[in-house]
């Protein structure tokens, strides 16, 4: 057997090490242990691309290791197969949720050593491959970091990943809070210009008259109290990105300079004589439809098409119901280490519940919900009450047909994946539904393992 794959492995039980042993005996697998990968990040210069890590019942029920795992399966770039020892999937929201964020599949002990191993073979080429992909997706957004389920998410990276290749005007859309901010930093932060500054302006919040002066900056004795040369924010972002949130509050005479800026990208300051060259990337948000606007003649056609080069659209919460989890355990754990909290988890009626929630405020609402509800709670899990959602107001939150058997949908689905032990057959069999209706119907809830497909692809298509 030829040794040419190693493995990062994390944790400790005698299943695992069984496995880890019969994987290197059998399969020629060299195992290390993660502490010494992360100090090398390779070892004796094998590149290390997957990890094998065992979730048992004192990762699950015990806070503090569940909170180091988490840590430190966010902060490796390895592709992790997960071993289930004594754990059961069913309902658990904690496993579920470790698995959809950080893993790429899993095995449930007892298990054959061959299926953990043509589960990792495929890993390690999955990994290969993106690897040798020029463009993946980039999740960390400098400090801060985009969560979300891969089939919504993963779709955005990609986005990301590919406007920051090309310098064009994106135009990104969406209801308040979605995340358009955090999508043009990403696309700055992926970019070429990281280096460089993402100046954010919000254009409704310019005053009328000033709006000029603050975008372009302005000469010594351009008006009264303009006493010396200032720059606007267009030079203050110059080499990198600037930001435009709002950009349909942009008054009309601006927005006629913003054009001629963006057609040749020279400007000039207000009370100055001299165009000259700033090299900016323009990104613009909205939360209005444009169109309409255009429509009404409060913004200008050419400069929507100006801009639209490029378009990112983020969906209100409501209808990413599958990263409503991922995104509550993200904050719940954020905003975990900033206190003294005896909180060990959210239960597993408030997932529910959020699920039906419309979230008028979309993500920023969900976070602010989850640090209010974290600092009053007096429960050791999160309860809806605590977050001010409560089933008796279902009706008020419910505001469409849709909503309505979407949550219907949903909580049919759970009961019966758990009630088969996700025994996919049996499910599709009892709800009266092809496979092919179920999985959608799954991935649509965040009830897949949404990494797996990856998995089955690779399968299928890699000999
Ligand atoms: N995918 C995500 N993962 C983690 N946090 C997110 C995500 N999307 C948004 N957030 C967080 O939600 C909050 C609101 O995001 P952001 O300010 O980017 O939204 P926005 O659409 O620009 O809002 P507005 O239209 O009100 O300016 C921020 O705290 C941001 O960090």
């Amino acid at each position: 057997m030829v040794n040419n794959r190693s493995l990062a492995t994390l944790g400790q039980g005698v299943g695992f090490s069984e496995i880890i042993k019969k994987l290197s005996f059998n399969h020629g697998w060299a195992p290390y242990p993660y502490g010494a990968v992360e100090k090398n990040k390779s070892v004796e210069n094998k590149p290390i691309r997957v990890g094998l890590v065992l979730i048992d019942q004192q990762t699950v029920y015990k806070q503090q290791k569940t909170i180091e795992l988490r840590h430190i399966l966010s902060g490796s770039s390895l592709y992790w197969l997960a071993i289930l020892d004594g754990v059961e999937l069913k309902t658990n929201t904690t496993i579920n949720c470790i698995l959809d964020q950080f893993c790429h599949g899993y095995a449930t002990l007892p298990c054959t050593t061959e299926k953990v191993h043509n589960l990792l073979v495929n890993l390690d080429k999955l990994h290969e491959w993106q690897d040798s992909k020029p463009l993946s997706a980039k999740v960390d957004v400098g400090r801060a970091r985009m969560i979300g389920s891969p089939r919504t998410t993963g779709k955005l990276f990609e986005r990301i990943a590919r406007f920051a290749n090309v310098d064009a005007p994106v135009l990104v859309h969406g209801e308040t809070g979605t995340g358009k901010e955090l999508a043009a930093r990403a696309i700055h932060e992926s970019s070429a210009r990281s280096h460089a500054p993402f100046v954010a302006v919000n254009c409704g919040a310019l005053p009328e008259g000033l709006a000029q002066s603050e975008l372009y900056g302005c000469e010594k004795g351009a008006f009264t109290g303009a006493h010396q040369q200032r720059k606007g924010y267009i030079e203050t972002a110059s080499g990198g990105t600037l930001f435009l949130d709002e950009i349909g509050d942009l008054p009309l005479a601006v927005q006629a300079n913003l054009l001629r800026f963006l057609e040749n990208k020279r400007m000039m300051r207000v009370g100055g004589r001299k165009e000259f060259f700033v090299d900016v990337r323009i990104i613009a948000a909205t939360h209005v439809n444009l169109r309409q606007a255009v429509a009404a003649r409060t913004f200008r056609d050419d400069l929507y098409h100006r801009l639209n080069v490029l378009e990112i659209s983020l969906p209100p919460l409501r209808e990413r119901v599958a990263d409503i989890a991922p995104l509550a355990e993200f904050f719940y754990s954020k905003y975990r280490k900033e206190g003294s909290c005896k909180l060990q988890g959210i239960s597993q009626e408030t997932f529910d519940i959020m699920r039906s929630h419309t979230w008028p405020g979309n993500i920023r609402e969900l976070s602010n919900r989850i640090r209010q509800a974290m600092l009053y709670s007096d429960s050791p899990l999160l309860r809806p009450t605590d977050m001010g959602l409560d089933r008796r107001h279902w009706g008020r939150y419910i505001t469409s047909l849709e909503l309505v058997r979407n949550q219907a949908e949903y909580l049919a689905l759970r009961e019966s994946l758990a009630n088969h032990s996700y025994d996919l057959v049996r499910v599709a069999s009892e709800l009266m539904i092809s496979k092919v209706t179920l999985h959608r119907l799954m991935e649509k809830h965040g009830l897949k393992y949404s990494r797996l497909p990856y998995i089955h692809y690779l399968n299928n298509h890699i000999s």
